[in-house]
């Protein structure tokens, strides 16, 4: 299947400075790829290329088939575009904007009325139609920003920081509202800090760090290396007890589930057996599950190439 997203050879420079060099990344119709990389490794000024937004000073950019850099316009009929900080028309209100938006792309009159509709149900917006845009809180604004770029049914879909900003609530529907898009073949690309979120809904990694893609080999090694479990019982003696029998080195922490153990596993089969062990001498084990989401970890190994993941330092023996 012909990549909906597909960048070759990025590279971009402010000045003298490189930000982007040769990144590389593709995503087909129907995946969600999230894009990760510690503050500042270039994630937003790639995205802005991908949008059509910043032109790069060498490589390739087709979206849904279409040469980006030769012909933005083509492009952009197929992308929607989310940047980190909405800009808002502050005399229009919420359901003026969608109708301005819907204007932009030739849709007027009773379609674009229909179309603003759905999107303000979508969005969970109905009840703020009426509100100026530029008095709407971080997270509404996040949702209009999200609605603005659904207007015309791209089938591409660029989103720099969706979540943020958003409470529990908002974020499980706007997960929700990108599986679905997902699932109607819409490409997404989507870059956010919080990797819980990506964990859950994400097909596919691009990883950036210095400008640079990581080789996705690289990247997969990362996500199937062994990890760091947390474990709970209802007799925490007896669990320290049997970790030290079993020869499994643990730290423990307060939480507000009360005290967890951290023991580390090569593997899901290495974890799985010491879950066997526990319960088999009789320890009444609650909780055992990843201690950081599997992006999480793979995030920490891929920033610091070469280390370990840091004991936790919150930890005490
Ligand atoms: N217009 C610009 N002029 C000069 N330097 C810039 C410009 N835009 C970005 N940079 C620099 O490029 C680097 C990458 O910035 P970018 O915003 O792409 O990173 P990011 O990965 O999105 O970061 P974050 O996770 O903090 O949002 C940073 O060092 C930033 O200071």
């Amino acid at each position: 299947m012909e990549p909906a997203i597909e960048a070759v050879g990025l590279s971009r420079s402010f000045g003298e400075i490189p930000v982007v060099h040769n990144a590389t990344l593709s995503v087909a119709p129907g995946e969600i790829t999230a894009l990760v990389g510690p503050n500042g490794s270039g994630k937003t000024t790639l995205m802005l290329m991908l949008a059509t937004l910043l032109r790069p000073d060498r490589g390739t950019v087709r979206i849904a088939g279409r040469d980006a850099i030769e012909d933005p316009l083509a492009a952009r009929t197929a992308l929607g575009w989310m940047p980190d900080a909405l800009g808002v028309w502050p005399t229009l209100t919420v359901r003026e904007t969608l109708l301005a938006v819907c204007g932009m792309y030739g849709l007027r009159g009773a379609p674009a009325a229909g179309r603003t509709d759905e999107l303000l149900a979508q969005t969970e917006l109905v009840e703020l139609a009426g509100q100026r845009s530029n008095t709407l809180s971080r997270g509404q604004k996040q949702r209009l920003s999200l609605a603005r770029a659904l207007v015309h049914r791209p089938r591409v879909l660029l989103l720099d920081e969706p979540a943020s900003g958003l409470d529990p609530e908002a974020r499980l529907t706007q997960r929700r509202m990108l599986t679905e898009l997902a699932a109607e073949g819409v490409a997404i690309l989507v870059t956010s800090h919080v990797l819980d979120e990506l964990d859950e809904i994400s097909t596919g990694v691009v990883f950036l760090r210095k400008g640079l893609t990581t080789a996705p080999e690289a990247v997969d090694a990362a996500l199937q290396r062994g990890s760091r479990w947390r474990v709970r019982s209802l007799d925490e003696r007896a669990l320290e007890t049997e970790l030290a029998r079993l020869g499994i080195p643990a730290t423990s922490r307060a939480s507000l589930s009360g005290t967890v153990h951290l023991i580390d596993a090569a593997d899901e089969k290495a974890a799985t057996a010491a879950l066997s062990a526990l319960v088999s001498a009789g320890v009444p084990v609650v909780e055992f599950a990843p201690a950081s989401s599997t992006l999480e970890q793979a995030f920490v190994r891929l920033s610091h190439p070469g280390t370990e993941i840091a004991a936790d330092p919150e930890a005490t023996r």
